[in-house]
């Protein structure tokens, strides 16, 4: 079942729409689940799933683990990094100056790393690397169920063309804790509380996480309570998205873009810090393996519809991930000199 949830508005240049929800619990059938699924990534990139059915325990095991690291003293997180681009970070984001208001964790999504990792990150490594673990692997059945949806909502022939790519056990699948403190201060709380406080004023500077889209296939992503994630509407707009801890969010990717031949937009969003409380956000990042060659399958190219992009490796696309600032559109560098008809 879709449900149309509506966002309120705020500031200028943001506002409400309906995100669309998707309920793996409801009683609809399976080819109009695949269906909704597919106008969700169409229109906007992005949807919501509830009832997802991944244990509480699992997600909150993993948010405590969150917790406790970015509670830890300054000096003993930083044993956990600088990120090269893996580990502890604080602010910096890339290489190449982009700056916002956070810390986290990066790491990559297989067993031996995270091993590795986790005796930098926790006093109990095998306690993290086993909640850690077990996260990673439900976000790995998620996105994988959502793949196979979308081959089938698509009418492909090979159920597995997408989902096989994350399957893989050479996967770059990545995995990112997101901690942004509180920027609203004790004297800021008091003129809030006392409805003199202009927020306008106190938000407007604050970027949490820049503008960007994600440049994997997908993005599977959750956050305790506290908002701020806004996407960017077709027409440009920002449409903040209202938390909620017991669903995950899925974002398509640049590569998603690329498989689908252009008929799913990686969505563009950012992250706004603008609490009085701290956010915590979990992304489950699902790449292929980095010699995975990235081009659409054949019944999404035809004389009408002729192939947008070039066809690239993940491992080349990284590299020039890598080298661009985080707004970046990454994908237009791998266009053809296709010009389609909405362009003329
Ligand atoms: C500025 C950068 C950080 C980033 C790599 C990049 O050069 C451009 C893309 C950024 C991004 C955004 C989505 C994910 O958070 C991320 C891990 C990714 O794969 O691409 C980050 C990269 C990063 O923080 O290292
Ligand atoms: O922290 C968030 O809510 C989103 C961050 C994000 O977009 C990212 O890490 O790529
Ligand atoms: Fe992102």
């Amino acid at each position: 079942m879709v449900v149309s949830t509506s966002t309120p508005l705020r500031g200028r240049k943001t506002r409400a729409i309906g995100i669309p929800t998707i309920d793996f619990s409801s009683d609809m059938s399976k080819t109009e689940l695949s269906e909704t699924i597919v106008r969700a990534c169409e229109e906007y990139g992005f949807f919501k799933l509830i009832n997802h059915g991944i244990p509480m325990e699992t997600i909150d095991g993993m948010e405590n683990e969150g917790v406790r690291f970015f509670g830890r003293p300054g000096s003993e997180k930083h044993e956990a990094g600088p990120p090269n681009p893996y580990g502890y970070g604080c602010k910096n984001i890339g290489t190449h100056g982009d700056q916002g208001e956070l810390e986290y964790l990066l790491l990559e999504a297989n067993h031996v790393s995270i091993a590795h990792r986790s005796k930098t990150i926790a006093n109990n490594p095998t306690e993290f690397s086993d909640v850690a673990n077990c996260y990673i692997q439900s976000m790995r059945k998620i996105a994988c169920e959502i793949l196979e949806l979308v081959a089938d909502g698509l009418w492909l022939e090979d159920k597995g063309s997408f989902s096989r790519l994350l399957k893989d056990e050479d996967s770059d699948s990545c995995f990112r804790i997101n901690y942004y403190p509180p920027t609203i201060s004790n004297i800021n709380r008091y003129e809030e509380d006392m409805g003199v406080l202009d927020m306008q004023a106190s938000r407007k500077t604050r970027i949490g996480f820049g503008e960007h889209s994600d440049p994997q296939i997908l993005t599977i992503m959750r956050s305790n309570d506290v908002g701020g994630l806004q996407i960017c509407s077709p027409d440009g707009l920002w449409i903040p998205v209202n938390p909620d801890p017991s669903a995950f969010f899925v974002l398509v990717g640049d590569v998603f873009q690329a498989l689908t031949n252009g008929r799913f937009m990686s969505v563009r969003h950012r992250v706004v810090a603008n609490g009085s409380k701290s956010r915590l956000s979990m992304m489950y990042f699902g790449a292929p393996a980095y010699n995975a060659w990235i081009s659409p399958p054949p019944q999404m190219v035809s004389p009408q519809n002729p192939s947008l992009y070039k066809p690239f490796t993940w491992g080349e696309y990284k590299k020039t991930l890598y080298t661009l600032r985080l707004a970046a559109h990454r994908l237009d560098f791998y266009r053809t000199n296709v010009i389609n008809d909405s362009e003329l």
